[in-house]
């Protein structure tokens, strides 16, 4: 298990790069299967769950080529599929949530598709049924083993049909599109889930030679082709950590500038944190926080009643910056509702924020109220465990700005999805030792 030192209390000062998106680069590296042409693809994370994909798609045959840092190409022109047999699939589709999307480009490209239950995050039930029922819709039969959660779809053939999704699953959109670009005549989605990561993949799916139309919508009408090609392809930036960059920002009193975020993608993002009273400034493409020497405080709504941030499917406020905005409003002045709708055991994290002297409520396992301390008071260093990748940068942003030294450790969770943070956050001032 890895450990995190960290000396809280220092104020940081600096430029911070953000990685290329990790959700994105998920979606995206699974549609290399969809063709035996190459495909480049730049901006790709150097982080954990991305680096197992591209293991888990090496040892299903694909040819990978890295081209220098981030860019790769991709060529799925021998896919060995008696490795989805194998007792090492069930290990490698096991060690993340994103190896679910192998499953829509290889029932397209080769009648079948099959994964163990996928892993990610522990945050609450993460059913897969939106993803099947798609799969069937579009004619495939499906089986699942009770026993070791084997899931399987197999199909002759694939026919376009209309279908209205029983929720705006992220992963579950990004299968179905990729299972039905194609299938033969017009698939409908409705009800899709439209995050950028989806419009980065229905534009690189484009790219190939598919005919997806609505991008952005909720509403996809895909026309199907025989068979796509080779495309170039470059990961926008990753939202979820530009909003730990500003979250970081405020409540170390720091002054920031985060590069080259492509507003135009960031949706809500820099308004939800607004609503606590950070200040981010657009300078061009960058982002750029002043060091809030007077703290932050809360808004409320026009009537005057307390603020609530909650998630909801995009262009609603993402899930992943809940635990983010949660941290930050513990030193805002004033009060604020966090409602995470999507997960349940998402916000069991807060016990450690009140460990070292937050001021939260914990009302059911969705909603906690947050009183913040306006910086009257600081946090206490503590010794912690990071239970998913979110809280486990929260609880990193809590230790930054805490009196003293806090231990985090399970990293792991950290080094899934940000890129060698303690390495970044050391350049910007932070006292921060990876122990082991
Ligand atoms: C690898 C990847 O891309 N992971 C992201 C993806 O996960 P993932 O695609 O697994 O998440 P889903 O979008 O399928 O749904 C997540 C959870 O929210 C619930 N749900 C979903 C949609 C909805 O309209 N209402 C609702 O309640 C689902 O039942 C499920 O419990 O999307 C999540 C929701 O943005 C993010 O937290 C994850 O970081
Ligand atoms: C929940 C997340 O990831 P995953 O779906 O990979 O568990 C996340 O990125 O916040």
């Amino acid at each position: 298990m890895g450990t995190f030192s960290i000396e809280g209390g220092h104020q940081l000062q600096g430029e911070i790069t953000p990685q290329g998106a990790k959700n994105e680069a998920l979606q995206i590296l699974c549609a290399v299967l969809l063709t035996d042409k190459k495909i480049t693809i730049s901006n790709i994370p150097d982080i954990v769950d991305v680096n197992k994909l591209i293991d888990l798609l090496e040892n299903l045959g694909v040819k990978i080529q890295k081209k220098g840092k981030g860019t790769y190409v991709f060529q799925a022109d021998d896919v060995d599929l008696e490795y989805l047999q194998s007792e090492q699939f069930k290990i490698d589709g096991r060690g993340l949530r994103g190896s679910i999307m192998i499953v829509g480009p290889l029932l397209a490209r080769f009648g079948k598709g099959y994964i163990p239950k996928p892993g990610g995050d522990k945050i609450g039930r993460r059913r897969l049924d939106t993803h099947f029922e798609g799969f069937i819709k579009l004619g495939a039969k499906f089986r699942y083993n009770k026993e070791d959660h084997f899931y399987g779809v197999e199909a002759d053939k694939l026919t376009g049909t209309y279908m209205l999704l029983d929720e705006a699953s992220v992963t579950g959109t990004a299968n179905i599109v990729m299972a039905s670009v194609m299938a033969e005549g017009v698939t409908t989605i409705y009800n899709a889930a439209c995050e950028p990561y989806l419009q980065q993949l229905c534009t690189m799916l484009n790219n190939m030679g598919a005919k997806i139309g609505g991008i952005g919508s909720n509403l996809l009408t895909i026309e199907g082709v025989t068979e796509l090609g080779g495309c170039e392809h470059t990961m926008l930036p990753d939202m979820i950590e530009i909003g730990s960059w500003i979250g970081l920002a405020a409540m170390t009193k720091s002054e920031l500038t985060i590069k080259n975020v492509n507003w135009d993608m960031l949706g809500l993002i820099p308004n939800v944190f607004r609503k606590l009273g950070i200040t981010v400034e657009k300078k061009g493409d960058d982002i750029f926080i002043p060091a809030h020497k007077d703290g932050y405080e809360i808004q409320n709504f026009i009537d005057g009643s307390i603020l609530t941030i909650s998630d909801a499917p995009w262009p609603g406020f993402t899930p992943d910056l809940l635990s983010i905005i949660l941290v930050v409003a513990t030193q805002a002045r004033g009060e604020v509702l966090i409602h995470q709708k999507m997960f349940e055991s998402r916000l069991f994290f807060v016990d450690k924020l009140i460990d070292m002297g937050a001021k939260i409520i914990l009302c059911d396992p969705h909603r906690a109220t947050v009183i913040g301390h306006d910086f009257k008071s600081t946090l206490k260093a503590t010794t912690m465990t990071s239970p998913d990748i979110r809280a486990g940068v929260s609880l990193l942003i809590a230790a930054l700005s805490a009196k003293g030294t806090s231990t985090i450790h399970n990293i792991e969770q950290i080094d899934r999805g940000y890129e060698d943070i303690d390495t970044r956050l050391k350049a910007i001032g932070a006292k921060i030792v990876r122990v082991s």
